[in-house]
């Protein structure tokens, strides 16, 4: 092999930092891939193709590991190694990336990114690997489909076993069959379609739609773009406007126009950061004649929530940073509560390439804890008649009905009324689930 080689393209070695830095230092890639994309001075198409490089290997790691597995000959491999050799199964196995340019690209990554070394190794490797479909890979290195459906899955769709599992129970709970799961975990394999709200009274969909969107056909406020950066369209860079995906905008929805007999005065959104559905709650509000409280533990996710509603109009929202388990407020001051509970969001897959990776049977332990103590408080915090809606970013049956069964079952004294859960394949929105709960009125 020459000794001299060719520069790296610059998408691919962002690609590597951002592989690096989701590894090493378990950062998020979604927001360290602005920052590497600046650093490497990328735009436009060139921007994409890191983007694309990045989150696809991060996300398709569960079928591209075993796959670098069946092709080593020697079983250890440097992470460094084999983080080339996943960006180098992306786009062997995943895009339309010629195999001579995809095997050569990966051999002067890692030339330049590790050293000589293991030049030889990354070019047997996607040699190997270039000669097979994605189709063949599936069939040589996952379990049977028809003797271990979810087992065939979690190494085809690349999700955790245990994800798998968690999801299957929630999508059966909701009629769901088992093409419905294959299809659901497809569905979290691509990027979301960027939706924007038009926050009532401040922007018009007219006005969202002009900048070159669609609007979505549940939400009234809703707008997906065709492309193009959100934060160039005035209404987004005013405030006017949100990056929000339908799902919680109907959340945020089924908060305000839930029924309600008599006051109807005063919101609290108990767990706001950071403030898309606070944001248009309070302009909802607005319109009402009603006030919002928007509440979040952590002050610089508070920080957020203030910003996000820096459009509405003064005096409409009061954003207090605090715990939300020890709430300021005396029992039953509000007429509506939502409580977007703190969840290992399974339901929002798409947005967060690394997240299934990182998130345990454990987490989900601990969060259900923190979320019946929350929609505990939720309800102590609307008054006799009022209504709690209780959201999560995730479909996973314990975080939602039964975290709602279980406050329910030993109050006595509240009332589920609606109920939905949304998917990525049937609604094209992330999974968010919504209960709508009212609180008996007194005598
Ligand atoms: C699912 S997010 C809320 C998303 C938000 N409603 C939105 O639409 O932008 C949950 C939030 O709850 C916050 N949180 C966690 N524990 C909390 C607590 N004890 N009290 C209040 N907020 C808490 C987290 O920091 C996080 O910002």
């Amino acid at each position: 092999m020459s000794e001299r080689r060719r520069p790296v393209d610059r998408p691919r070695r962002a690609a590597l930092d951002v592989l690096t830095a989701v590894r090493a230092d378990r950062a998020y890639a979604n927001l360290v891939l602005p920052q590497v994309l600046r650093k490497h001075g990328l735009e436009g198409r060139d921007a994409a193709l890191a983007t694309e490089l990045a989150s696809g290997a991060i996300r398709m790691q569960g079928l591209y590991d075993p796959v670098i597995d069946a092709c080593l000959t020697k079983p250890k491999l440097q992470d460094e190694v084999r983080d080339v050799l996943r960006l180098g199964a992306h786009q062997l196995l995943s895009m339309r990336v010629p195999d001579h340019a995809a095997i050569s690209t990966s051999v002067d990554l890692v030339h330049q990114s590790v050293g000589r070394g293991p030049s030889g190794l990354v070019n047997a490797v996607l040699r190997k690997m270039s000669r097979r479909s994605a189709a063949d890979w599936i069939a040589e290195v996952a379990p049977d489909r028809s003797g271990d459906l979810h087992g065939h899955l979690a190494v085809a769709r690349s999700h955790p076993r245990w994800v798998v599992d968690a999801l299957a129970e929630a999508l059966a709970s909701d009629g769901g069959s088992a093409d419905e799961l294959d299809a659901l975990l497809e569905a979290d394999n691509a990027p979301p379609r960027v939706t924007l709200a038009a926050r009532p009274g401040l922007a018009d969909v007219a006005e969202l739609e002009a900048a070159g969107g669609t609007r979505t056909s549940r939400s009234p406020y809703g707008v997906v773009l065709a492309g193009g950066d959100p934060a160039g369209i005035p209404a987004v860079a005013e405030g006017r406007a949100g990056v929000q995906d339908e799902g919680s905008q109907l959340v945020a929805l089924a908060t305000a126009d839930a029924e309600l007999d008599g006051r109807d005065e005063l919101w609290l959104d108990l767990c706001a950061g950071p403030g898309g559905k606070a944001a248009l709650l309070a302009a909802l509000a607005a319109q009402r004649g009603a006030r919002l409280v928007a509440n979040e533990r952590q002050p610089h996710r508070a920080a957020l929530v203030s910003s996000a509603m820096r459009a509405v109009p003064p005096g409409t929202a009061h954003v207090l940073a605090g715990d939300g388990t020890r709430p300021p407020w005396v029992p039953g001051t509000f007429d509506r509560v939502l409580v977007d509970a703190p969840c290992s969001g399974l339901g929002a897959l798409r947005r967060r390439a690394e997240s299934r990776w990182r998130r345990t049977p454990e987490d989900v332990d601990v969060l259900v804890g923190l979320q019946q103590v929350l929609l505990d408080v939720a309800i102590d915090s609307v008054r006799p008649g009022g209504v709690v809606v209780y959201a999560t970013c995730s479909p996973v049956l314990a975080e939602t009905t039964a975290v709602v069964s279980a406050v329910l079952g030993r109050r006595g004294d509240t009332d589920e009324v609606d109920r939905f859960q949304l998917w990525p394949h049937r609604d094209g929105t992330d999974a968010m689930f919504a209960a709508t709960l009212r609180r008996r009125p007194l005598g």
